[in-house]
């Protein structure tokens, strides 16, 4: 999706644009003047900022061939130009048109308008990060996408598996193809196998129409088992019988069905723990992870998190259609330190309820804590107070005192039991609070109850 921008110019204007937008992960076609062709430029740009020079300027007939492009979002940058000469240029099709002079920052806020506009970066996060570990990894997966090796990735629930896996495709030779996706846990064992394989007319009771199975509509492209070690056993094996063979059974099918798909899976369940204790088929386990990436948690990567809490304050302030200056320093201080047991869905549910609630021109702390959190809960006089003890019980610490650092697992199994405590034990709202899915509370708790960490009267 991302290499739809173009950029076109020579100034210093243009080049600080390019940085900017760079800085956001988006990945931009550049041309220097004296390189861009009106008439060869790839097919699928979907937005292109075009730097006039004097002559362009005074006359739009030598834009003709891109202003007639009607896939094309055009925004034009220009030096001073006569109000009638800006009318003539939107009038034959140029979508936006602003001074080189305009601060960069609005400058890049119409790039981003008319990225969202063209659903260019709406609809599917970009897969950001500063890491070093994590762009190693994607420039090994770049590679990797180029063949059909089966992928396993493992990491904690919210960490970006999902996103990962669509970031492959997109960088595969399947890309025009299919990305299906399935959750293995979502669904009860009868009703995933016949998502998966699909079914005849009259296979079973109630099944009055054929249905093609996700795996058949992976053709081409892309299947995402998600939570894959959700999948019983049964199933296990006949997941095993396709990666083999190549070819599905529909549910009451007579002639198996031809299928070419690459398959990614993601756990975050110890998958090794799973075939040592024969829940999972160790035959099944080396075809899906032909590679096997693990996607380190948020709080192993603290640069990212400033690098995200800046990406979805935009992108949450474009759909909201409001305006921040930024982050105040306590706002900025406590995300640092914020031990993110949800990981990048937490943050990123964060910021969008940050959005929201904020009336100031900066986000502060209390916009990040959870209004219905019990330091939230408190009067407006002690905020400042509920603030500090927010920080103090996600494991925050300003002094120096090394004996007040907890283990961060210990930290989150306080806030997970803190959370349910609040929440009387409802598993529902206490994932809410704690930005987490309830897959993943339960996930947790078992693990607690395997440790004998769980106390006889519950939370
Ligand atoms: N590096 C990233 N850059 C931008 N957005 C991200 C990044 N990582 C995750 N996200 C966003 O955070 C949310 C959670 O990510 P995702 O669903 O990919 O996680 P996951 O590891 O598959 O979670 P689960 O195991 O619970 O299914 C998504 O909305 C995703 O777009």
């Amino acid at each position: 999706m991302q290499e739809k921008i173009g950029l076109v110019g020579s100034s210093v204007e243009i080049k600080l644009l390019k940085e900017a937008l760079e800085e956001r992960g988006l990945k931009i076609h550049y041309w220097k003047k004296e390189e861009f062709s009106q008439n060869s430029f790839p097919d699928d740009l979907g937005l292109l900022i075009y730097e006039l020079n004097k002559n362009e300027r005074d006359n739009p007939s030598l834009l003709e061939n891109l202003l007639k492009k009607k896939n094309l979002a055009l925004l034009l940058l220009t030096e001073e130009i006569s109000l009638e000469k800006a009318i003539d240029f939107i009038r034959r099709g140029a979508r936006d048109l602003k001074l080189l002079n305009t601060p960069l920052e609005l400058l890049e806020k119409a790039v981003l308008y008319l990225l969202e506009e063209r659903r260019i970066i709406t609809t599917e996060d970009i897969f950001l990060t500063q890491d070093p570990r994590l762009l190693k990894i994607l420039g090994a997966l770049e590679e990797v996408a180029k063949t059909k090796a089966s992928v396993l990735l493992t990491g904690e629930s919210g960490t970006g598996k999902e996103l990962l896996a669509k970031y492959i495709h997109s960088k595969s030779p399947r890309k025009g193809g299919p990305f299906i996706a399935i959750n293995c846990a979502a669904l009860p064992e009868t009703l995933l196998e016949s998502e998966l394989f699909g079914f005849e007319k009259g296979a079973f009771s109630g099944a009055n129409y054929k249905k093609k199975g996700k795996i058949e509509l992976a053709d081409g492209g892309t299947l995402l088992l998600d939570e894959i070690t959700e999948m019983g056993l049964n199933l296990q094996s006949k997941l095993l019988r396709v990666l083999q063979e190549g070819e599905i059974d529909r549910l009451g099918g007579y002639h198996p069905i031809k299928v070419d798909f690459r398959l990614i899976s993601t756990t975050n369940r110890d998958i090794e723990r799973e075939v040592q204790e024969g829940r999972f088929r160790s035959d099944l386990f080396y075809r899906i992870n032909v590679i096997t990436v693990k996607v380190p948690p948020l709080r192993e990567r603290r640069g990212d998190v400033k690098l995200l809490a800046k990406y979805f304050l935009e992108k949450f302030s474009l759909s909201y259609q409001k305006k921040f200056k930024g982050f105040t320093s306590q706002a900025m201080q406590f995300l640092e330190n914020y031990p993110f047991p949800g990981n990048v869905r937490e943050l990123k549910n964060m910021l969008e309820r940050a959005v929201i609630t904020c009336l100031d021109e900066e986000i502060d702390v209390k916009h990040l804590t959870d209004p219905f959190s019990e330091a939230s809960l408190k009067t407006e006089e002690s905020q400042s107070e509920s603030v500090s003890s927010v920080l103090s019980n996600t494991g925050t610490n300003f002094d120096n005192s090394f004996e007040e650092v907890k283990p961060l697992d210990e930290i989150e199994r306080e806030a997970i039991m803190k959370a349910l405590r609040l929440t009387k034990g409802h598993k529902a709202r206490a994932a809410e609070l704690l930005g987490i899915t309830v897959r993943t509370l339960r996930n947790k708790l078992k693990e607690y109850e395997e440790r004998g960490l769980l106390s006889e009267g519950g939370f």
